[in-house]
């Protein structure tokens, strides 16, 4: 078993997760601690920026407008994060065989072959004086995959600890959402929609505070079924998986007529309604649904969900006793030991990889 920390910055742009587990590769050993590094309202601001002016990159190496400043920020707040998890936990930098480093995405366009995450591999090697292994979506993009999910791989790992019969869907709701099915060796995966980033996003303009706190604004509103259909109606949610999202291509969606309460519910219940839909397109409809990410905290989404997936039940991965904000972070913990080994991140079933395909590049401290 080798002892590996991964490190995810995701799409809500809200902070860094950290996650150490004991892994082979194959089977999860032992979970460890988990913690959080918060993005200040600042940082936050940059890495928007950064989002805004990476739109139109066409060169995944340039770094155009805030971009720059935005990755020098990735790299120094992921090695503080793992400093002060390593001092908070008393473990020596000895004892960490490899850290996993996602990065930030600033840019998807996986049918451009371009996927853009900002955040130094190399430097951070050389801070910490461990072994990193970043840049995990690249070889996939390049291959003709998706580039996204790549969670599946772990979600699997983890569905195998529990006697599970039949086919188990897992949810993650981070900014975007995506599910990953599992059943027997089937393994299908994709990105269904928005998760939480477009109710941030409003719930920020509208209130000045990124977060419908445990759901509470969306809990008093009305939802506008109408303005649902017709976001429904995007060809996206018509494409079978595997299939894959950038951020914020719903930004346009805008819903600025309603009241707080009404738009939070409304847009909350997209969420819930554009997960539900990907049951319809896989090959059996599953019995058991397990919520992980940011969303399963937001009860309103929760409930939403439950009703529109019943008679199915859905249980937060937290109730598995699974780490349910860190369950990301594990995951790159997971794929830094794959691919030290060699061994496939991404398949065909989960983001349209011609063949099983490791990745990840390996920077030595
Ligand atoms: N108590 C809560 N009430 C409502 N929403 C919450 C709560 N806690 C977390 N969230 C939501 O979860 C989001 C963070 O989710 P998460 O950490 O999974 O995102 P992420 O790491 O950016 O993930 P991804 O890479 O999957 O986009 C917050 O931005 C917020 O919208
Ligand atoms: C391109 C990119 O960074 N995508 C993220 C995003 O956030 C959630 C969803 O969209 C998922 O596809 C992915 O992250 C997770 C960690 C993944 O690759 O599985």
């Amino acid at each position: 078993m080798l002892t590996a920390i991964g490190l995810m910055s995701g799409t809500s742009l809200d902070g860094v997760d950290v996650a150490l587990i004991e892994t082979d590769g194959e089977r999860i050993g032992r979970f460890g601690p988990t913690a959080y590094r918060a993005y200040t309202g600042a940082e936050r601001d940059l890495l928007r920026r950064a989002l805004a002016d990476a739109a139109p990159m066409t060169d995944r190496d340039a770094r155009p407008g805030a971009s720059a400043d935005a990755e020098k920020l990735v790299t120094r707040a992921h090695a503080e994060a793992i400093e002060d998890f390593l001092q908070a936990n008393g473990l020596s930098r000895s004892h960490i065989d490899v850290v996993g480093f996602h990065g930030q995405t600033v840019l998807h366009r996986p049918e451009r072959k371009l996927t853009v995450q900002i955040g130094d591999g190399r430097a951070l090697a050389r801070t910490l004086g461990i072994p990193v292994v970043f840049d995990l979506r690249a070889a996939d993009v390049a291959a003709g995959g998706q580039g996204a999910p790549l969670v599946p791989v772990y979600h699997r790992a983890l569905v195998n600890m529990q006697n599970s019969d039949g086919p188990t869907v897992v949810v993650n709701i981070g900014g975007v959402a995506n599910i990953t099915y599992i059943d027997g060796d089937t393994l299908i995966a994709c990105d269904t929609g928005p998760g939480n980033a477009l109710l941030d996003d409003f719930m920020l303009r509208r209130t000045g505070e990124a977060v419908d706190r445990d759901g509470r604004a969306a809990a008093s509103g009305r939802i506008d079924e109408e303005w649902i259909s017709r976001a429904l109606s995007r060809p996206f949610f018509a494409l079978p998986p595997p299939k894959s999202l950038d951020r914020n291509d719903f930004a346009a969606l805008t819903i600025e007529g309603m009241s707080v309460q009404d738009g939070a519910a409304t847009l909350t219940a997209l969420t819930a309604v554009s997960i539900a839909a990907i049951a319809q397109m896989l090959p059996k409809l599953p019995a058991r649904w397990i919520v992980v990410g940011g969303g399963a905290s937001n009860p309103t989404l929760m409930t939403m969900l439950g009703k529109r997936l019943a008679p199915a039940t859905v249980v937060r991965g937290a109730d598995l006793g699974w780490s349910g904000d860190a369950v990301e972070a594990q995951a790159f913990a997971y794929m830094a030991v794959r691919s030290l080994k060699s061994l496939p991140l991404t398949f065909p079933g989960t983001t349209g990889v011609p063949a099983a395909l490791t990745g990840g590049v390996l920077a030595k401290p």
